[in-house]
């Protein structure tokens, strides 16, 4: 999205006067007991300014502000709790009214209700009336507020709506954090949502949090890396130059490039505390005071920054939680893509292609038509949609979670073109492989399939077309922009910050499934419970694919159930049937590895089959799913488990299978092809 920049436009003039305000101050909650709190905030406000009045003249003009850029924050030594409702934030006065527009997004510092007038001469008021009054000036009529305060006392929101003026409170704490990444996934929705809606009058949006320099920067910096092709450094400085100094704490700069994934030149620094805010209070130490809500102490950046020491597991949630409107928005992008028609709002389930069990009967498939095999990576099934604003996992809830990832597009003869995929859909395993030399733990998502190309449905093409496209569209511009990363357009982008590596899962030909069974699998650095067979020549089937075959190993057959204990101690075990619960009278779970039954009741289990014993053995949890198994997926593992296809018993078909003329014929040409690409690859 190409977003018109402004960055020329002429400086704001000054706020007018007080013209009719029409804001009542909101009075917070916690300032119950007001006549004792006002008593203790006017004490502490009078010792307060003794004291900054005894810095004053006992130290130098630029002494205590040259500490405060340079010692890190201690704690506030006042109370909080104890602010008065009314009192001006901290530097607010002398701060700058508001900053050019960057797009139609136009940076601002709160603008105060009328309750605040007492605090404010006329000539330095900046109400909302006055904001308004001056965009319009500038010939801007807003449209939306985006307010990210973490407090309600600075005016009334409906006031904004009674002026035909949308508000969204997205509330931040300045203090100590970052905005968190859901917060940050809400405000680009948001500011997207408004651009894609206005088609003709276009409308600005003013965004603000207290001094509308730190977390109004970060917002925007995030908004402009999502919607244009920047670098973390160019973001910044489209910032700085619409409403200097920019962002001026230094960890949230570390923390927009920790985020993008980005090396911080040397040459970036981070600007000193503007002198606005530096003077506005000074604490005991010479210390610029926070604001109840804003500035301050020690920021965490993301924690792809830190040396992470965390324990890698399959039940991990990945990536950060985005609005549901966006999620119902992709979900029916998934349905449209996979020809399923529209999903019923906010009851679409998975749409996700899902093998069959393989048994005496569907095994004949493999004679009928050209398969192939690959193992079954036992990690965690994720579809993948990649966007221009960002990438996203999609589990088998149909929840969506972004994740930072880097997608280039492929580079064409002129080397032009869109930077990034865009509504590119995939589908693959999440697995956790540990390094061989190191035993270091990693995790990465193998592909193993491509439903849709910027934008574009190809799920009736053949499996091999799909698997080659996968390959040239998405995994080799990748890989090339990442041994080229100095020549790319964004030469500091960092792929080994990313969450995951990504890899397109490999195939192997009937022909070597012994050397896959036996040599390979065994040698796999993450679990794999079994084989997938898939049609060399198959369209992409959402759901249950009965032409896609699932083998495991027998010990590792499994269904799960929805488990629950009632009284006495009775278990009950449930699959689903057209969408509801069936109770599965007569099984019985053992659990082998001492799990406490009562504390599983309403969990989903999946379970392996001991013939021997005539039960069900509980293999883990399934925090990834909500729903039990249908009946059908059960009577299809039970076939499976009677048919028992041993792994001698497979190898001998498929020795048959690949004598076969069809075969025969088609691996002798496939392998030909293998080994030209190879070679070709070698020189
Ligand atoms: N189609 C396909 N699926 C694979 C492949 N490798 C691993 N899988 C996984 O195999 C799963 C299907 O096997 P099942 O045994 O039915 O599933 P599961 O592992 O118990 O988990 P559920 O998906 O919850 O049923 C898919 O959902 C994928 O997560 C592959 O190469 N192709």
């Amino acid at each position: 999205m190409i977003i018109p920049m402004d960055l020329n436009a002429s400086p704001l003039p000054e706020p007018e006067d007080d013209e009719e305000e029409i804001f009542g101050a909101q009075v917070e909650e916690e300032i119950a007991h007001e006549e004792h709190v006002e008593t203790a905030v006017e004490t502490l406000r009078r010792e307060r300014e003794e004291r900054r009045q005894r810095l004053k003249r006992d130290l130098p003009d630029e002494g205590p502000r040259q500490r405060v850029v340079q010692q890190p924050r201690r704690e506030p030594v006042i109370n909080t709790r104890f602010y008065d409702k009314n009192k001006l934030p901290p530097g607010w006065l002398d701060c700058p009214a508001a900053g050019q527009s960057i797009g139609y997004i136009i940076p601002s510092k709160v603008p105060l209700g009328e309750t605040f007038n007492d605090c404010i001469v006329p000539g330095r008021r900046y109400s909302l009336k006055q904001v308004i009054h001056q965009q319009r000036v500038l010939g801007r009529e807003l449209g939306l507020v985006i307010d990210l305060t973490n407090t309600t006392r600075y005016y009334q929101p409906s006031d904004w709506k009674k002026q035909g003026i949308k508000h969204v409170k997205i509330a931040c704490k300045g203090r100590d954090s970052v905005p968190d990444p859901e917060s940050v996934n809400t405000f680009v929705y948001e500011v997207l949502q408004f651009y894609s809606r206005q088609k003709l009058a276009k409308k600005y949006i003013l965004v603000h949090c207290t001094h509308g320099h730190n977390r109004t920067g970060f917002m925007t910096v995030h908004f402009l890396m999502r919607s244009q092709s920047m670098s973390v450094t160019e973001a910044i400085q489209v910032f700085h130059n619409a409403r200097p100094p920019g962002i001026y704490k230094q960890d949230y700069i570390d923390a927009l490039y920790a985020f993008y994934h980005e090396r911080k030149p040397e040459n970036v620094f981070c600007p000193n505390t503007p002198e606005w805010k530096r003077s506005s209070d000074l604490d005991l130490n010479g210390e610029a005071m926070p604001d109840d809500e804003d500035d301050g102490g020690i920021v965490t950046a993301s924690q792809d920054n830190q040396v992470s020491t965390e324990v890698l597991t399959n039940d991990d949630v990945l990536g950060d939680a985005i609005p549901w409107d966006q999620q119902e928005a992709m979900r029916q992008f998934c349905y449209h893509s996979l020809k399923l028609g529209a999903g019923a709002k906010g009851m679409a389930q998975f749409p996700g292609s899902h093998p069959v069990s393989l048994n005496r009967e569907n095994l004949q498939l493999l004679r009928q038509r050209y398969y192939y095999a690959t193992w079954k990576a036992d990690g965690t099934r994720y579809m993948m949609l990649i966007t221009s604003d960002g990438c996203f996992l999609i589990d088998r809830n149909f929840n969506f979670r972004r994740v930072q990832m880097r997608f280039p597009m492929k580079q064409t003869n002129e080397g032009v073109g869109r930077d990034t995929h865009n509504l590119t859909l995939l589908d693959g395993e999440m697995v956790i492989d540990t390094l061989p030399d190191t035993q270091k733990k990693e995790r990465r998502y193998l592909i193993y399939d491509l439903m849709a190309i910027n934008s574009v449905s190809i799920i009736e093409r053949p499996f091999c077309e799909r698997w080659k496209m996968l390959e040239k569209e998405v995994i080799e511009p990748r890989n090339l922009e990442r041994q080229y990363i100095y020549q790319s357009r964004n030469p500091y982008y960092r792929y080994d910050l990313e969450p995951f590596r990504v890899r397109r899962k490999d195939f192997w030909l009937l022909s070597t499934i012994t050397k896959l069974l036996q040599g390979f699998i065994p040698k796999l650095s993450h679990e794999a419970d079994g084989l997938i067979f898939q049609g060399w020549d198959d369209p992409y089937v959402p759901r249950t694919h009965e032409g896609l075959l699932k083998w495991k190993y027998p010990e590792m057959n499994s269904v799960d159930f929805l488990f629950e204990v009632v009284d006495e101690n009775r278990q009950l075990l449930y699959l689903y049937e057209r969408g509801k619960k069936k109770l599965m009278d007569g099984n019985h779970v053992d659990f082998k590895n001492g799990e406490d039954p009562s504390e599983l009741s309403g969990k989903i289990i999946e379970c392996s089959w001991d013939s021997e014993e005539q039960v069900w053995n509980c293999m883990r949890v399934r925090v990834d799913k909500s729903t039990p198994n249908d009946i059908n997926t059960y009577r299809k593992v039970m076939r499976s488990i009677k048919d028992n296809i041993t792994e001698e018993v497979l190898l001998e078909d498929i020795g048959e299978i690949v004598r076969l003329p069809m075969y025969a014929d088609r691996i002798r040409n496939d392998s030909k092809a293998h080994s030209r690409q190879h070679s070709g690859r070698r020189r």
